[in-house]
């Protein structure tokens, strides 16, 4: 408790009744005699003639209950409280009101006091009994500050951080399932199979924003089910799942903007959890800082800082919806401050002055990114690029091969071809380097031609692909398809010229939840195929590819071999004329390859033309008609499989098998050597001997008199003499690659591969 009485002496503590009385000069005058016309301070000084006032009777009265009250008059300053500058004590006129415990007590005898000093000012003609000012008591209209809902509300901005948070790691997931789509091929596969970029990204855009909603619906009823009185109170629940909704409409197609950055979903999902993160948190602490000092310091230029900020930052969806529930929390904390005052200062949250703007701005930012999206897409970057690209100079090949298809393009001896390749090249530019992935290659593929790209790890074929199924842009050079009119045409244009392409990508662009029957119903449908036909289209396909057995099963559960075959099925649905198929047999076991095979050259025949990408010798033996080693990103040989065999694969490949396991090579080597002195040995496995004799230095005839000679005194099993593979030939190309971490030689799975020497 404490009375102040004047600037320089108040008291702090309560009085007990008899320090009360003792304070109270009427009551316990230094001459003894109560009641006496005199107040007097405590040194029996007297400081008024109260007699003159004719007031005695009233301060009598006034002062009958001293436990509650009363006052004392003259009272010196205490030295502690005195004025430090004033070192003279000196006494003062004072007049003190004490109180002690009732609430009524300090006004009621601070009244008695100011109508004393009201008495005393009155002219000496007056009536003193005609003057009084009278004080009333009534109980306080209003109810008690309650400071728990008020923390409540203040607790209720952590809620705001943790919505924040929550639904920057919702839109994050949600955002980067496009990036999957395009790192694994799906989204290429159905562009190429009919799909147009516009319905791509709005039906992209329809289906996530129906799974965005369903978790904010399901955040709005957590929320109204804990009765967060910031965003449920009146309009604020409407208000904050209006909030979140828009948040999505605007950040989705914010995200797929800046999809084609990343290289990989788990990439682009931690980047999306940063940037929303940072642009949320950052914006909003940064204007935070400017606001409460404006608030506490009340200085103008502050809050112009915070409003101007407030409108930058607004470019960031995510600073809107922190901001926005923010806002809805300062003004709950402002309503249950004023509410108890009778005084209702809620601020309905749908005003245009309070969080209209940021639904206007969400609204209207959300709306300019998905039409930027819908009518910005990459073929339309690649044709801007594509014309300046051109670069028609024939360069000389070390090949001869290479270098006649090469003038067949460029001197327009393509006519039959249904697909071009003119002078394709490809550089991969970083940041310190710049990798040259494919050079300067031409070729033309007429329909009912199969054609292999061979090369090792990193020689260029998927890029190669890539360029041709509109994924990446040639750094210069260009693919172009020539249409049933003769004319040639952009490949992103194919589907407008009436040419179906069909695409098998490296990795399976399959969806894990469909099977494999709502896959092919999807993809015939994309090719248009009539709906009454398609059950027959995809039931022709799955006995192609034997895939009875699984059609009916989500894809999740099939093996490597099963998804290569389902790829495959979809690449040609619809009988497309040119097939693009990138390593379609890897993992499959040798049966399924006979009827993957099988049904690509069903295709092949009936004037499909097809590009073929396998490390299987094998596979491109049986099924390609001409088939070029590609090498850093050039083609060193091209040619039908036997052409190069013929001019590449030099002399024979002599197998011999041991009857004893351990045995040394040299007798037999030393033997050979005598007979053929050019033939390399070139490995031992187990009793497994592997030779290399070159043609100038034997022929077939001699080799097999000798070792029939010999193979009882050799210890031979028994032996084989095979012309060279195209595998030999393929790794003697192979020796050329670049050594570089990637240019390693890949085991095909198919064949034995002994320890080989370069032949
Ligand atoms: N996005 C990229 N950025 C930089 N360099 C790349 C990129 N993609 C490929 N390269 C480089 O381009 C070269 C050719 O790569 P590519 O993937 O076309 O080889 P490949 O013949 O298809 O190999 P594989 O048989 O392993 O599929 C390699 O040196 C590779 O490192």
């Amino acid at each position: 408790f404490f009375v102040r009485t004047n600037s320089s002496c108040w008291h702090t503590d309560p009085f007990s009744s008899s320090e009360l009385q003792d304070a109270c000069g009427c009551r316990k005058c230094p001459n003894g005699t109560p009641g006496a016309p005199y107040l007097k301070n405590s040194l029996g000084h007297t400081l008024l003639n109260l007699s003159a006032f004719s007031v005695e009777e009233y301060l009598l009265v006034a002062s009958e209950k001293p436990r509650l009250g009363g006052w004392s008059f003259g009272v010196r300053i205490s030295d502690q409280v005195e004025d430090a500058n004033s070192n003279i004590s000196k006494p003062k006129t004072l007049a003190k009101v004490w109180y002690n415990q009732g609430f009524h007590s300090l006004p009621s005898y601070l009244n008695h006091l100011n109508n004393l000093i009201l008495w005393r000012h009155l002219p000496p003609s007056a009536d003193w009994r005609q003057y009084g000012i009278t004080l009333y008591s009534h109980p306080y209209g209003g109810a008690l500050l309650n400071e728990d809902k008020i923390l409540e509300s203040i607790r209720q901005c952590g809620v705001a951080l943790c919505i924040v948070l929550g639904f920057s790691i919702l839109t994050a997931s949600i955002g980067s399932s496009v990036v999957k789509d395009r790192v694994t091929g799906a989204k290429r596969l159905q562009h190429i199979s009919g799909l147009g970029y516009r319905m791509y990204w709005f039906t992209n855009f329809l289906y996530d924003m129906l799974f965005y909603l369903v978790s904010v619906c399901l955040c709005v009823a957590i929320i109204f089910a804990f009765q967060l009185s910031a965003f449920t109170f009146r309009e604020n629940l409407a208000a904050t799942a209006l909030l979140l909704a828009l948040f999505g409409y605007a950040t989705l197609p914010w995200m797929y903007l800046l999809s084609r950055i990343f290289s990989s979903s788990d990439v682009a999902f931690i980047s999306y959890i940063s940037l929303n993160f940072i642009c949320g948190l950052c914006t909003m602490l940064i204007t935070i800082m400017p606001r409460l000092l404006a608030i506490i310091s009340k200085a103008q230029n502050l809050q112009n800082i915070y409003d101007v900020l407030k409108w930058v930052f607004t470019l960031f969806p995510q600073f809107c919806l922190g901001q926005g529930l923010i806002e809805l929390c300062y003004n709950q904390i402002k309503y249950d401050l004023t509410h108890n005052f009778s005084v209702d200062s809620y601020v309905s949250p749908f005003e245009m002055n309070f969080l209209g703007w940021i639904f206007m701005e969400l609204a209207f930012q959300g709306t300019v990114l998905l039409l930027l999206r819908l009518l910005l897409h990459w073929d339309l970057l690649q044709q801007w690029r594509g014309h300046s690209a051109l670069r028609d100079t024939v360069k000389t090949s070390k090949d001869i091969d290479v270098e006649k298809e090469q003038m067949r393009v460029f001197e327009g001896r393509t006519s039959g071809d249904i697909l071009v390749l003119h002078n394709l090249s490809k550089s991969y530019q970083s940041f310190f380097k710049k990798t040259t992935a494919v050079q300067d290659i031409s070729l033309g593929i007429p329909r009912g031609e199969c054609f292999g790209l061979l090369g090792v790890n990193g020689a260029g074929k998927s890029t190669t692909f890539k360029m041709l199924n509109g994924d990446i842009a040639p750094t210069s050079g260009r693919a172009v398809i020539r249409t049933p009119m003769g004319d040639e045409v952009a490949l992103s244009s194919a589907g407008v010229a009436g040419v179906l392409i069909g695409y098998c990508p490296q990795q399976d662009a399959l969806d894990d939840l469909l099977t494999g029957w709502e896959h092919l119903h999807y993809y015939c449908s994309l090719r248009g195929i009539p709906k009454q036909h398609i059950p027959e289209v995809a039931e022709d396909l799955v006995r192609r590819l034997h895939l009875e057995a699984h059609v009916n099963q989500p894809v999740r559960t099939y093996s490597g071999g099963t998804k290569r075959k389902l790829s495959t099925a979809l690449a040609l649905v619809g009988k497309p004329d040119i097939l693009l198929l990138d390593e379609p047999s890897s993992g499959m076991d040798p049966c399924s390859k006979q009827y993957l095979w099988e049904a690509i050259m069903k295709d092949v025949r009936e004037g499909c033309a097809a590009v073929l990408t396998s490390h299987s010798m094998e596979e491109c033996e049986a099924l390609c008609t001409r088939l070029a080693i590609m090498v850093n990103g050039s083609f060193k040989c091209l040619g039908s499989p036997q052409h190069i065999k013929n001019r590449f694969g030099d002399g024979y490949t002599v197998k011999v098998w041991l009857c004893k396991r351990g045995h040394q090579h040299h007798t037999i080597s030393d033997c050979l050597k005598l007979h053929f002195p050019g033939i390399q040995f070139k490995g031992q496995r187990l009793n497994l001997l592997e030779y290399h004799l070159p043609k100038r230095w034997g022929c077939l005839a001699d080799l097999f008199k000798v070792l029939e000679k010999n193979k009882t005194f050799l210890n031979i099993k028994h032996y084989s003499i095979n012309q060279t593979t195209l595998e030999q030939v393929f790794i003697n190309f192979a020796t050329e690659q670049q050594q570089t971490p990637q240019a390693t030689l890949e085991p095909s799975t198919d064949s034995y591969h002994p320890q080989h020497l370069p032949i």
